[in-house]
């Protein structure tokens, strides 16, 4: 099966590179020189099904990894052979190490391997090239990014969800209670104050759950493992919060970025044996 791999290194730290990599668009964007076409939302995580076409064929492009390793995925359910994109992330003492690699079998028999050695790996190359340039730029421009914290509080095998009722474009979406942290502020510390503002509970925020996240072009979205220690969670800012079990997780009307975390939120409320 031809393989092309292309490896870049990048000056920012692993966990904001993972954060780029999430990025939709740019995934979008840079696979269009494949002659890849998908159709994304703002961010990729497990399970989303890009519509997409390869040339004239189309097909779903489905992901299959998105965390802090990095992302893969591959295209499912049209006439077309495999085609997978796969990206890995390395930590080094000199920044974040990109490999990239894209594989396809190759339709054609001999003559058809032939032509993918000259034209697609040529192609090829040249995407992986521009790819790793915008992971790159996306990257550098996440590093001073303001952060978004948000708080997985699990109680009795559920976890607290609230459905968000501003602004507009955003109401009726679920999500974890949480908000913006204030200049200067730890975000372990940004996440009690937002559950004692929203919730009116007292928590202690532990480790993170998930990868980055990537808002806007300057936000990014961490998620923290919360301790409920005082009080009983009400909606106090949005219109309704409420417990849920691993087998409503997935059902939920959930903001797109929250769902990067959904595979980190199963294994919270389900840990693996
Ligand atoms: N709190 C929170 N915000 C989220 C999540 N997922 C997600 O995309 N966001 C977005 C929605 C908003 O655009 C932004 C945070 O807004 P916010 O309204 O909660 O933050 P805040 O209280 O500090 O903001 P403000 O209303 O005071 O301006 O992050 C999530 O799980 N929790």
């Amino acid at each position: 099966m031809p393989e092309l791999r292309a490896t870049t290194l990048v000056d920012a730290p692993l966990r904001t590179v993972a954060a780029a990599l999430l990025d939709a668009r740019l995934l979008a964007r840079s696979i269009r020189g494949l002659g890849v076409r998908i159709t994304a939302g703002p961010v990729l995580y497990v399970g989303a099904e890009l519509a997409g076409s390869v040339g004239p064929v189309a097909g779903t492009l489905l992901v299959t990894r998105a965390d802090t390793t990095g992302v893969s995925a591959e295209l499912v359910g049209g006439p077309l052979p495999r085609f997978v994109l796969i990206t890995d992330l390395l930590h080094t003492g000199g920044g974040t190490m990109v490999v990239d690699s894209v594989e396809w079998t190759s339709p054609g028999g001999p003559f058809g391997r032939l032509a993918d050695v000259i034209v697609g790996r040529g192609l090829a190359l040249k995407v992986l090239q521009a790819r790793a340039e915008a992971v790159s730029a996306r990257s550098r421009e996440l590093v001073g990014a303001k952060v978004v914290v948000a708080a997985a509080i699990v109680r009795d095998g559920l976890l607290l969800a609230q459905r968000r009722g501003h602004p507009e474009r955003l109401a009726g979406g679920w999500e974890l209670p949480g908000g913006r942290v204030e200049p200067g502020e730890d975000d372990r510390a940004a996440v009690a104050r937002e559950c004692v503002e929203e919730l009116g509970a007292e928590v202690v925020a532990g480790e993170q759950i998930g990868p980055d996240i990537p808002l806007r072009a300057d936000h990014l979205l961490r998620v923290y493992r919360a301790e409920l220690v005082a009080g009983e969670p009400r909606a106090l800012d949005h219109p309704e919060v409420r417990w849920i079990g691993s087998d409503e997780l997935d059902n939920l009307n959930w903001l797109a970025a929250d769902r990067v975390v959904l595979p980190a939120l199963h294994d919270l409320l389900d840990p693996p044996a």
